[in-house]
C-alpha cells in the first residue's frame, strides 16, 4: 500500500458557466501496489490540461466520443510518466510511457495495454513536450495544416490562426511558415503573446484581440486578404477573420473554444451573415479531429520530434508545479493565462 494524491471532480460550473479551481478537490488515497499480471504501477510526471477538459465537466459532454467525468471520482486525461514496476511484457521499470486517460493521480497501478511507450530521445529528453508538440497539440496542428488547410507552397499564401500563442496554435503557425506560406499572422490574447510570436516563433505579424480595432489591424497584417484560417476559437473573432478571407480560401476548424463555456452544439452554429460569405466565395469550413487521423500519428511525431530538435520548430510551455495546481491550471489555460502548452509537472 502506497499514499498518494488525487483530484476528483468537486463540483461541475453548469453548461453556461465558467470553470473555477474549486470545480475540483485534492484527496488523500491509498494505493495497492500488489500487481496482477498485466498491471503497471506508474508514477505521474506530468499531467496535460486541455480545452476538450471543460466539455467532460458537464453530465453530456456534447460529443460521442468524450465521456464526462463523474462526481467525486478521479478525472484524467493526458499524462506522462515512469514505469516504477511491471507485470506486463511490454513493459520494465525505467520505461517513460503515455496515455489520454491518465488518471489525475501521483502514482497509480493501470492496465499495461492502456499504456504506449514513449521514445525520450524523440523530445532530447524534454518529456513534457510529449504533451504538446510532439504530442497530440502538436499532431493536430501538423494534421489539421496537412489535411484541411490546402497550402500552395510558392503560392504566397496567408495564413491566419486563432488562439496562435497556445499550444496548437504556435506550431501550426511555424507549420504554415515551414510548408510554404508566405504571410503567416498569429490572433491572440495580449501584447506579451503578440511580441513572442513576431519575435521568438518567425510569425510575420499579430494582432491582439483585447485591443483596438480587430478588423482593421487584421486588414493592415493581411493586405492581400487570408487563404487558410486555423480557427482554434470561433465566434466573433472568427467571423471578423472570415469576413476577410479570399475567394476558394479555406478554414481549418479545428476548436471553439469562446464557445465552450456556453450551452450549444458542437460545433457552435454561425451566423446567417457568416454562413452566407462561406457560401458566396466557396470556402471550406470541414470539421477535423485528430483522432481521425490515428494511422498518421506515428510518422506525424517523427516529424515533429525532427523540426523540434533542428530547432525549426520552437516549443513554448507554461509549466506550474504540484497536482493540487490542477484546478488552478486549468482554468487559467481557459482563460488565457498560457503561452504554449499548459502543463502541471507532478514529481521529477
Ligand atoms: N480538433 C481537434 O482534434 C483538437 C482541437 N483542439 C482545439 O484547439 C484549440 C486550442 O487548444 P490548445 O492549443 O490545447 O489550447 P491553448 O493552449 O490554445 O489554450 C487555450 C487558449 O485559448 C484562448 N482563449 C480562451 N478563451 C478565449 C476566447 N473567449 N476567445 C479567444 N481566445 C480564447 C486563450 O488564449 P488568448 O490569450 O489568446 O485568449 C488560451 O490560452 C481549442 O479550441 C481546442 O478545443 C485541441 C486539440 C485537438
Ligand atoms: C466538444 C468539444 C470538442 C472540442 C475539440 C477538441 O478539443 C477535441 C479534442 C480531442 C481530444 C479528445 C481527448 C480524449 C478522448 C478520450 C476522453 C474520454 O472521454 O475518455 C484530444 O485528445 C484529441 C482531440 O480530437
Amino acid at each position: 500500500m502506497s499514499r498518494i494524491l488525487r483530484v476528483v471532480l468537486n463540483s461541475r460550473p453548469g453548461k453556461n458557466g465558467e470553470p473555477v479551481p474549486e470545480n475540483f478537490r485534492v484527496e488523500e488515497s491509498t494505493l495497492t501496489t500488489d500487481l496482477k499480471p498485466g498491471e503497471v504501477l506508474v508514477r505521474t510526471l506530468y499531467l496535460s490540461v486541455d480545452p476538450y477538459m471543460r466539455c467532460r465537466m458537464n453530465e453530456d459532454t456534447g460529443a460521442d466520443y468524450l465521456s464526462p467525468w463523474v462526481l467525486s471520482e478521479c478525472v484524467d486525461g493526458g499524462g506522462v510518466g515512469v514505469v516504477e514496476s511491471s507485470r506486463h511484457d511490454a513493459f520494465s521499470k525505467g520505461d517513460t510511457v503515455t496515455s489520454f486517460n491518465w488518471r489525475w493521480q501521483t502514482c497509480d497501478v493501470v492496465d499495461g495495454s492502456r499504456l504506449q511507450k514513449l521514445d525520450p530521445d524523440l523530445v532530447n529528453g524534454h518529456l513534457s513536450y510529449f504533451l504538446g508538440a510532439v504530442g497530440m497539440p502538436g499532431l493536430t496542428a501538423l494534421l489539421g495544416v496537412r489535411e484541411k488547410g490546402h497550402l500552395k507552397p510558392g503560392a504566397n499564401q496567408t495564413m491566419v490562426i486563432s488562439g496562435a500563442a497556445g499550444a496548437c496554435g504556435s506550431v501550426a503557425g511555424q507549420i504554415g511558415k515551414l510548408d510554404g506560406c508566405g504571410r503567416v499572422v498569429g490572433i491572440c490574447g495580449s501584447e506579451e503573446k503578440c511580441r513572442v510570436l513576431v519575435s521568438e516563433l518567425g510569425f510575420s505579424s499579430a494582432v491582439n484581440y483585447r485591443k483596438g480595432d480587430v478588423s482593421a489591424a487584421l486588414r493592415e497584417s493581411c493586405p492581400d486578404g487570408v487563404d487558410v484560417y486555423f480557427d482554434n476559437v470561433g465566434g466573433a473573432i472568427s467571423d471578423t477573420v472570415i469576413a476577410q478571407m479570399n475567394k476558394d480560401s479555406h478554414v481549418i476548424l479545428c476548436g471553439q473554444i469562446s464557445q465552450y463555456n456556453k450551452d450549444v452544439a458542437y460545433p457552435p452554429p454561425l451566423s446567417t451573415e457568416t454562413q452566407e460569405l462561406l457560401h458566396s466565395k466557396n470556402i471550406t469550413r470541414e470539421r477535423f479531429m485528430v483522432l481521425s487521423y490515428m494511422e498518421k500519428h506515428e510518422a506525424g511525431l517523427l516529424q515533429l520530434s525532427q523540426w523540434v530538435k533542428a530547432g525549426q520548430i520552437k516549443v513554448l510551455e507554461t509549466i506550474v508545479n504540484g497536482i493540487e495546481n490542477m484546478g488552478g491550471a486549468f482554468c487559467s489555460m481557459m482563460t488565457g493565462g498560457n503561452i504554449g502548452k499548459q502543463i502541471v509537472k507532478i514529481s521529477d
